[in-house]
């Protein structure tokens, strides 16, 4: 699998010690993947362990969470979060809500984030955390005990200046305001504690908007660099309906795109005179219901059980913004049949590591999540300047900023591919790019024996 024997060391010890944690695993195999041309120029890399290291967390607490349902009864959940790695600053990354939470799925989180806060420039570690908790179908008051509880025991461990968390599936401003509260009153402490705050609390204007935002802005840079084109006239699908997926169509509608479809976990919609954005907004934003409620605003729409089939939808660019894995070497293949140009990976690991290679092999223009979801973060970061300046800056000043983060991590991810001899392959670019400085930060920290 590695022609360099220290990666294929690195990866069968990782393997051993992750046994039967899969996503945890396809994540790491993937960045070492990349590696190749780095561990033969930097030697210094295997006699400071560096790979050894950056592929441990570097610490991961996991935690019961006890909370009262509407009902009177006791609940039980498991709360996690895994700091994996503070080389270039503080532990930042989401939270995630959701039963399909387990350690494995932390873990690659966590490890992603590390190398996608880096690619940022911004002085962010990296970190994840969440729980097995199922928002869906609780009431406000039950979201708001779990959320108390969970902060109850992950106080303990986070701060402004060691680890900043913030939204992911399942967790938007409703649950970072209860979040926020509790942590505010256990330490008695005003911070910027966690970030994608309501902006009476100390949010940032355009955080809601960055990740999607920030995935057509990378995605735009890319279709112009590369192929000397744009959003303008495209037929594009999205899955996933939350908040990477609104703001990826709002931005892609005002780029020119035709958004013919988008999906949630029980099925997509089409319609082919374009999504109606204000219909989603309203079903997902305001009524927290389910995608095929569209039908009874637009009743000539389509809409499908099963939420794969959104990939055989004809489209010259198609941005995954639901979950990992949830694009396989199938729908890769059903994408490159109907001839897409590009895909951008909105969501975190949402093309399997065969669909990935399938879509490279067939020349379409890739963007890999660490690159192209960064926004979100990057914007997080802006979040934690303006709290540290007791300031808060515009709508316009921040999305600028965003703009120039996600062309400037474009322009770092295809320097780094072609420095290593494969120029355009933003997969093996972005990993490059963001390992470097997390590395070289390691190695001037040394090792403590
Ligand atoms: N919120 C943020 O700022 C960032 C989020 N991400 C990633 O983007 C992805 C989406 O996150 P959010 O939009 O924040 O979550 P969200 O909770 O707002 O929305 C998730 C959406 O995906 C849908 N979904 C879940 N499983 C699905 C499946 N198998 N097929 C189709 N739809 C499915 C849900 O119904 C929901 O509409 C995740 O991978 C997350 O880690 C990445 C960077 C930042
Ligand atoms: O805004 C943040 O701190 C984290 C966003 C996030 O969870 C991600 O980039 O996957």
């Amino acid at each position: 699998m590695f022609k360099n024997a220290y990666l294929e060391k690195v990866y069968g010890e990782v393997a051993v010690r992750s046994a039967g944690e899969p996503e945890f695993l396809q994540a790491v195999r993937e960045v070492l993947e990349s590696l190749e041309t780095v561990v033969e120029r930097r030697p210094e890399l295997e006699k400071w362990g560096i790979l050894e290291r950056i592929c441990e967390p570097e610490r991961f607490v996991q935690f019961r969470v006890s909370w009262v349902d509407d009902a009177g009864r006791v609940q039980v959940n498991r709360g996690y979060r895994c700091q994996f790695n503070s080389a270039i600053g503080p532990y930042k990354g989401g939270l995630r809500l959701h039963p399909s939470v387990n350690a494995s799925v932390i873990k690659f989180l966590g490890f992603e984030q590390t190398f996608k806060n880096s690619l940022t420039g911004l002085p962010m570690g990296g970190g994840k955390g969440g729980s097995d908790f199922d928002p869906k179908g609780k009431s406000d008051m039950e979201i708001m005990r779990f959320c108390q509880s969970f902060m109850t025991e992950l106080y303990r461990h986070i701060g402004q200046f060691t680890d900043v968390p913030a939204g992911d599936i399942g967790v938007g401003a409703r649950e970072i305001g209860y979040l926020f509260g509790q942590y505010k009153r256990i330490t008695g402490e005003y911070s910027g504690v966690l970030t994608g705050k309501g902006l009476s609390y100390g949010g940032s204007l355009a955080r809601t908007q960055a990740t999607g935002y920030g995935l057509c802005y990378l995605v735009q840079e890319m279709l112009s660099c590369m192929k000397g084109d744009g959003f303008a006239g495209k037929t594009t699908v999205i899955s996933g309906s939350g908040n990477v997926a609104v703001y990826a169509c709002e931005k892609a509608q005002s780029l020119g795109a035709k958004v013919v479809a988008m999906s949630d976990s029980n099925g997509y919609i089409y319609d082919p005179d374009g999504i109606r954005l204000d219909v989603v907004k309203q079903i997902k934003e305001v009524r927290r219901g389910r995608i095929r409620e569209y039908l009874e605003e637009v009743p000539g729409a389509q809409y499908h059980e099963g939420c794969r089939g959104i990939w055989t939808v004809p489209c010259d660019i198609a941005l995954p913004c639901a979950t990992q894995n949830e694009l396989d070497e199938e729908s890769a293949a059903a994408l490159i049949a109907n001839g897409v140009m590009a895909v951008g990976e909105g969501a975190n690991m949402p093309c399997t590591l065969e669909a990935t290679r399938a879509l490279q092999a067939a020349g379409v223009l890739f963007a890999p999540a660490k690159a192209a979801n960064a926004g979100g973060v990057a914007t997080s970061g802006l979040e934690m300047s303006q709290n540290s300046l007791r300031l808060s800056w515009t709508f316009e000043e921040v999305d600028a900023r965003l703009k120039e983060i996600m062309t400037g991590i474009f322009h770092n991810a295809y320097d780094a591919s072609r420095e290593c001899g494969c120029e355009g392959n933003l997969v093996v670019g972005a990993n490059v790019a963001g390992f470097l400085k997390v590395a070289d930060a390691m190695l001037a920290q040394g090792v403590a024996y």
